[in-house]
């Protein structure tokens, strides 16, 4: 029996048959293959990550897009002591496959599995953890120079997406690359789409690059280059070379200037050849390299060739038919339901603009863009600019809806506070993603932004608790024009609500009293609400008479509400999805301003932990996180000193 029959023999019932695969545990055994089993490799990679992400849902346009650009990096350089940092590290599961994890690739993003981004503690060949766009170059260029520095070997390898190129930090970082030398390496995987199409002038230029240079045309021309522009390493034998020249061309301008030598484009399917090339750059002598790689999103599996932004991440799916699994049909996401009240506000009010940063169908703005073209803006990745912009355009009297998740405003934290925050202007924060998100992770979860909106000066933060709610919310930030407010939402279905036809304007400041009792007193903020409304079944059934409050604003706290709480209760518990400094320690700060913890109140604040939680079912994560039903009645009980505390979490 050959080995490849003994690998067909041994592939389990139904899985995509792999011999060559089968024969790689991690880059040193692909390092034993000849040249010329790349393609087969490349081949049967693809295939047991389609077959990886049927299983497991994920993203799976950008990993089918690198399969060959992952087997040849791994093939040329000396990974892992070559650092290859893979930007956001969706793209990344060939490459986990390729390292050692291929028997956990079943477990992608589920509870106690692997991550779906490249992490350190997952693995020696991540030497960089991401998720979040456009830092591979900075991160690279800080391998580099402190290789260095010590005089260490190893190259950094950035691989960035024609996406993440559009934000500035990767500039930022190319500004200063030059001292790297040869040691920094940046692939730029231009697969022409973002998760949605590209946008913005540095696009356009990509794809000028791309589509005004055809290999064969210019070819002898691109071997005069080669020999002019190369470095002494690149031109060491004439076959090489002659195989690099066919490779480059003149486009890449913009990236000579900021001192790189431009190698592209370079068909990123072709693994020979991407092998050839990424051969003689490791080899150059001198200043750092940028690899224009063209790719195609989802190549090699035709739906997801067909619809790229639709594969961009997905649910299970059949492989063969290309469905992906459905949820029952529920209630609207809170997604839909914002951007449908937006479009309501947007009817009623022309000033009224949208901003996304990349993200137009996360945000639902693809379909207020698809009712207002010319008055939703797609900035590409580009927090902080987006913050910025709709500063400007609230500053000449717009209405701006800036749409960001929670986790990638961070990016845009200074623009929030010094263009926005400080000169009180009026921009609209539409929060998604606020909360624990699971699949995604640490990375994706939105703890913080009631933290690190709610300590600022002019601010008003809302949470919306129901769909009913949010759009009540969007109601009242469309009419406030007194500065700057937010509105924070999860990333879930609602609960079934019906929506309401006319929205309320809600009173800035003002909570409202969801249900009535007389000894605990749970001060809910945002759709934590339901499970406080459980535990207050469970509480009341203990004779604990509990009242629910939805404070609806961390910003400014119904202080009113709260006084008056404070000092009818017993037990006053505050509960939100978020990590401390948010809602908890503002009641905190009133309560111990006020003097309303000198006779014997006792608060407590429920809150995210106080570490990265890691990726699991949402449900999952809040009951770790004691943010559930029992979670609430144990803290309840817990400040009561009560016998049941254990039965509660049980
Ligand atoms: C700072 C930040 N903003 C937004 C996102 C959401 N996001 C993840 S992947 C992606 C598209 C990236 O496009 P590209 O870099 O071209 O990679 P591709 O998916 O095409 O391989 C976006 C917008 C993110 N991860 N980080
Ligand atoms: C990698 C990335 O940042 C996005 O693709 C993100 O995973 C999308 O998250 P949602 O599925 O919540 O829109
Ligand atoms: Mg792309």
């Amino acid at each position: 029996m050959s080995k490849d029959e003994i690998a067909v023999s041994q592939a389990p019932a139904g899985r995509p048959q792999t011999p060559l695969l089968d024969l790689v545990e991690t880059p040193p055994d692909l390092r034993k293959l000849k040249p010329e089993q790349l393609r087969q490799l490349s081949d049967e990679l693809r295939a047991e990550m389609i077959d990886a992400v049927s299983v497991t849902g994920g993203h799976l346009g950008a990993g089918l897009g690198v399969v060959e650009l992952t087997v040849a990096l791994h093939y040329v350089f000396d990974t892992p002591t070559d650092r290859l940092i893979w930007d956001v590290g969706h793209q990344a599961y060939p490459h986990k496959i390729l390292t050692g994890r291929r028997d956990r690739i079943r477990t992608l993003r589920q509870g106690g599995g692997l991550s779906g981004f490249t992490k350190r503690s997952e693995s020696v060949y991540d030497p960089f953890g991401a998720a979040h766009s456009s830092t591979s170059i900075s991160a690279a260029l800080g391998f580099a120079i402190a290789n260095k520095l010590s005089g260490a070997r190893g190259k950094a390898i950035a691989v960035i997406g024609d996406g993440a190129m559009s934000a500035g930090m990767a500039y930022e970082a190319m500004n200063n690359a030059r001292e790297a030398g040869n040691r920094l390496i940046v692939i730029l995987n231009d697969n022409e789409m973002s998760i949605a199409p590209p946008v913005g002038a540095l696009s356009a230029y990509l794809t000028r690059i791309y589509s005004s240079n055809t290999f064969l045309e210019i070819r002898d021309a691109v071997r005069q280059l080669a020999k002019k522009a190369l470095p002494d390493g690149l031109k060491k034998t004439a076959k090489r070379a002659e195989s690099f020249a066919r490779t480059l061309t003149t486009g890449g301008t913009l990236f000579e200037e900021l001192g790189f030598y431009y190698v592209g484009p370079v068909d990123g399917h072709n693994v020979e050849q991407l092998v050839s090339v990424l051969e003689h750059v490791r080899d150059a002598a001198e200043g750092p390299c940028l690899i224009h790689c063209i790719t195609q999103k989802g190549k090699g599996y035709s739906y997801a060739e067909a619809a790229a932004d639709k594969y961009h991440g997905v649910t299970k799916f059949n492989v063969v038919t290309g469905e992906q699994s459905k949820a029952p049909a529920g209630p609207p996401s809170y997604t839909g339901v914002f951007a449908k009240a937006l479009m309501a506000e947007a009817a009623r009010d022309a000033k009224i603009v949208a901003i996304t940063a990349a993200m137009p169908s996360g945000t639902g703005l693809d379909k207020f863009q698809a009712a207002y073209p010319h008055r939703t803006f797609d900035v590409g990745i580009a927090e902080q600019h987006a913050v910025t912009f709709a500063a400007g355009l609230a500053a000449q009297g717009y209405r701006p809806f800036c749409a960001i998740y929670s986790t990638f405003l961070q990016r845009a934290y200074d623009q929030v506070v010094h263009d926005v925050a400080i000169q009180n202007l009026p921009v609209r924060f539409a929060i998604d993603r606020a909360g624990l998100v699971g699949a995604d992770g640490s990375t994706h979860a939105g703890s913080f932004d009631v933290t690190y909106l709610a300590t600022l000066p002019n601010f008003v933060v809302m949470a919306a608790a129901d769909e009913v709610e949010l759009v009540h919310m969007v109601h009242t930030a469309a009419l406030h024009d007194s500065g700057p407010i937010a509105v924070r939402y999860p990333r879930s279905e609602g609960i079934g609500l019906t929506l309401p036809a006319v929205p309320e304007r809600l009173e800035i400041g003002k909570g409202r009293i969801v249900r009535e009792g007389k000894s605990v007193a749970i001060l809910s903020l945002g759709t934590r609400l339901g499970e406080a409304l459980k535990a207050a079944d469970v509480l009341d059934a203990k004779g604990l008479s509990t009242t629910v409050a939805d404070l609806r604003f961390a910003k400014p706290l119904d202080e009113a509400l709260i006084r008056r709480l404070c000092a009818s209760h017993e037990v006053v518990v505050t509960v939100e999805e978020g990590a401390v400094g948010g809602l908890g320690a503002h009641v905190l700060t009133l309560a111990s301003d006020s003097g309303l913890l000198d006779d014997g109140l006792k608060i407590r604040t429920l809150r995210l932990p106080d570490v990265f939680q890691e990726h699991d079912a949402p449900a999952k994560q809040y009951a770790t996180a004691g943010l559930d039903a029992a979670g609430i009645v144990a803290s309840v009980l817990g400040a009561l000193r009560h016998n049941d505390v254990g039965a509660a979490r049980a």
